[in-house]
């Protein structure tokens, strides 16, 4: 079966990193800049965890709670709805219309087998951009955030399981896409605004190497 999206069109970037990382907050800041449809995996698994008539409900919610990676289909066809949805809309003037558009994927894929499934049949991503920091500044941030966040899963006991699967599922991940020469690391311990703006200046290189308009 060929990819539901076609490349030409559809421009995919993967967002990865520890937990805590930074990623959805850069995210927010790209979004800013360049109007991307921010996709973040984590947050379309609690919608659907909350959502009335889920099958996945109480699934999801132990898999996040013991931070296990989600069984891969669940996840993908999320995406995949999501980005559906967004291009149908299509929002003209900022890059969307005539079924065009692009988005920066959160979180996804942290295990190989949702990277080669998504690569396969949803689409392919033009680069990975990688947050990289220490575990203890990662803890430090989640434990913060853990005071308003209401997440079942931004507490020590279980970000302890999820930093263990992020070194075991998701650098394997990375690794993979590295090979491919597709991942830009940045450090992520810096201010917001510091790695915000190497983060924008990547993005702007990749629109340019793609001869896209920012
Ligand atoms: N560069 C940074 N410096 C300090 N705090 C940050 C920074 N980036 C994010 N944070 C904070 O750390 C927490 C985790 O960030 P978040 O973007 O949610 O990470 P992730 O999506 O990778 O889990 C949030 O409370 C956020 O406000
Ligand atoms: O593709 C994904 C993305 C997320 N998750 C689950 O959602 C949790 C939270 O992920 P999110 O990206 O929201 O937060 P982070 O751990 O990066 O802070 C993870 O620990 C996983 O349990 C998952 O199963 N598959």
């Amino acid at each position: 079966m060929p990819p539901t999206f076609d490349n030409r069109k559809i421009m995919v970037i993967y967002v990865l990193g520890g937990p805590g990382a930074g990623k959805g907050t850069q995210c927010g800041r790209l979004v800013e800049d360049f109007g991307f449809c921010h996709l973040s995996a984590g947050d379309l698994l609690r919608a659907e965890q909350n959502r009335e008539g889920s099958n996945y409900g109480d699934l999801i919610r132990t898999c996040i709670r013991e931070g296990n990676i989600v069984p891969m289909e669940v996840t993908v066809k999320l995406l995949q709805n999501a980005m559906e949805a967004t291009l149908k809309e299509g929002r003209p003037g900022d890059g969307w219309a005539n079924g065009k558009g692009r988005f920066l994927v959160d979180g996804f894929p942290r295990k190989m087998d949702q990277a080669l499934k998504f690569d396969e049949e949803v689409c392919l991503a033009s680069m990975v951009v990688f947050f990289q920091t220490t575990e203890e500044v990662m803890l430090k941030r989640l434990l913060k955030r853990g005071e308003t966040s209401g997440r079942e899963d931004d507490n020590v006991e279980s970000i302890k399981k999820r930093f263990h699967t992020y070194k075991d599922q998701t650098m394997p991940v990375i690794h993979y896409y590295a090979k491919q020469g597709k991942v830009a690391e940045i450090d992520s311990t810096a201010s917001v605004e510091v790695v915000h703006k190497e983060a924008s200046t990547l993005v702007k290189k990749l629109f340019a190497a793609q001869g896209t308009p920012a």
